[in-house]
């Protein structure tokens, strides 16, 4: 625990950094079982909004593993800490104005409250992955799946590790038999519809 520190407030603050970005800063929280589509989904939205000269940065789950929580396994608890650290980091990231999108299975309701928390009204739009785990389970295109049913993976999500299905996301995508593109389009039409982009 840090004792005797102060918070310091910085004349170029939040809202400066969002005006001179021309944008609104937020988290777009992906979340859904491995294979769900979360970072070919985050990949390809983070393309069409750059593409609209947006300032976005993609946080994904696979990617963060290898440096910032590359000590964190997948009991409970590493998955808590892995989530809470991404939430403050994602704070950063919007405190300088930025549009995060975060990709990880982030399975604990609790967990993608504590970061909604941390963020002002508005700025944290979950969107919920809602890929069944039978669709997730035929793609497998990790074949992660494939390990976890053997035994070969222990605390794997939606086998033998809980999933906490989200009770109100701002956005539900629903799954539909459709190219991820067209998913993407889905998506932006929805974020469209809420003027989040
Ligand atoms: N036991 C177990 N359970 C779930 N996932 C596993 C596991 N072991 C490895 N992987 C791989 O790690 C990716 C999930 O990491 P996350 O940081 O998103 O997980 S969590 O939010 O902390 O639960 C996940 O990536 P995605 O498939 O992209 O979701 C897997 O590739
Ligand atoms: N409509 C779709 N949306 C997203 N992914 C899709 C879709 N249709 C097929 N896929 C495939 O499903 C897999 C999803 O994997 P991935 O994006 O890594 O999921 P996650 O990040 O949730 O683990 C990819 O191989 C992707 O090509």
């Amino acid at each position: 625990m840090s004792t005797n520190i102060v918070w310091h407030e910085h004349a170029v603050d939040k809202a400066r950094r969002a005006e001179s970005l021309g944008q609104k800063p937020l988290v777009l929280w992906f979340t859904g079982l491995s294979g769900s589509g979360k970072s070919t989904i985050a990949n390809l939205l983070e393309q069409k909004l750059t593409a609209q000269d947006k300032h976005t940065y993609l946080l994904d789950g696979d990617n963060i593993r290898h440096g910032l929580c590359g000590d964190l396994g997948f009991t409970a608890q590493d998955r808590v800490e892995n989530i809470r650290r991404i939430s403050e980091v994602s704070k950063l990231f919007v405190d300088a104005g930025m549009i995060v999108i975060t990709a990880f299975i982030s399975p604990f309701r609790a967990d993608r409250e504590f970061c909604r928390n941390l963020l002002a009204e508005g700025e944290f739009v979950e969107v919920f992955v809602d890929t069944p785990i039978e669709v997730c389970e035929q793609r497998d295109p990790k074949g992660l799946y494939k390990k976890a049913r053997s035994g070969d993976i222990k605390d794997f999500t939606g086998i033998d590790s809980d999933y906490e299905v989200p009770n109100n996301p701002e956005i539900r995508l629903e799954y539909a038999d459709e190219s991820a593109e067209q998913t993407v389009e889905r998506l932006y039409a929805m974020l469209a519809d809420k003027g989040l982009v």
